[in-house]
């Protein structure tokens, strides 16, 4: 039997990643954007947390399978944790990934370098039918930008220089962006109760 995890996320990007990160247990993934003219679920959590339990229980209730979903996002110091839950609109509502960076590095102009600490957040919600969501989370430090460096990735990437890597997520890989995201930290944590799942089946 063909494994496989239904995701609830529309965005090209992340679907791109868990692909990926999933092919190595042998999962293979669906998201919303495989059927057809699904409407948005609304994100109406206070937290991240609160997000990606709200996206995934919804649809496992609709499908009645288990269901993953993810909520990140960005959370910059100087800017008192913004734009945090709200990264995918922080330009609007139409979530234009350009619009938000250029709106970022306005807001971000007259920072002095030591001031430009930042995160990616992840929580991932698991949610299967008649039990308990289990959610982790994952993070990873940098700095913001004060130009776009780099055409890999998807959203904050070109702007978002990532400590440990000593380049911007949109100078990296996949594969080596795979190995310090947050929703690949995020994800790790989920490896136990995965292969529990996993395996019994
Ligand atoms: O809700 P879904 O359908 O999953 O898709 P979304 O794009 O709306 O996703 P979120 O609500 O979780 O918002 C996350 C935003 O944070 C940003 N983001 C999250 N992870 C990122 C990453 O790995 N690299 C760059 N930007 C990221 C990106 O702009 C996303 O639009
Ligand atoms: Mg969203």
């Amino acid at each position: 039997m063909m494994k496989k995890v239904m995701i609830a996320t529309k965005n090209r990007g992340k679907a791109a990643e868990f692909e990926t990160l999933f092919s190595k247990y042998g999962i293979k993934v669906h998201t919303l954007l495989d059927i057809e003219d699904h409407p948005d679920i609304e994100e109406t959590g206070n937290t991240f947390e609160e997000n990606a339990r709200i996206k995934a229980e919804t649809l496992s209730k609709e499908l009645n399978e288990m269901v993953l979903a993810d909520d990140s996002g960005l959370i910059v110091d100087e800017l008192g944790g913004a734009p945090g839950i709200y990264s995918a609109r922080y330009a609007g509502e139409d979530k234009d990934d350009e619009a938000n960076i250029d709106k970022l590095l306005h807001e971000m102009k007259e920072v002095p370098e030591n001031k430009r600490t930042a995160r990616f957040y992840c929580a991932l919600a698991l949610a299967i039918p008649g039990e308990e969501t289990i959610l982790v989370s994952g993070k990873c430090e940098g700095k913001i930008l004060t130009e776009r460096h780099g055409l890999n990735g998807f959203g904050y990437d070109p702007v978002f220089y990532a400590t440990t890597a000593g380049k911007s997520m949109a100078e990296l890989t996949s594969k080596e962006k795979n190995q310090i995201s947050h929703r690949s930290e995020a994800l790790r944590n989920l490896e136990p109760i995965m292969k529990n799942l996993f395996n019994k089946k």
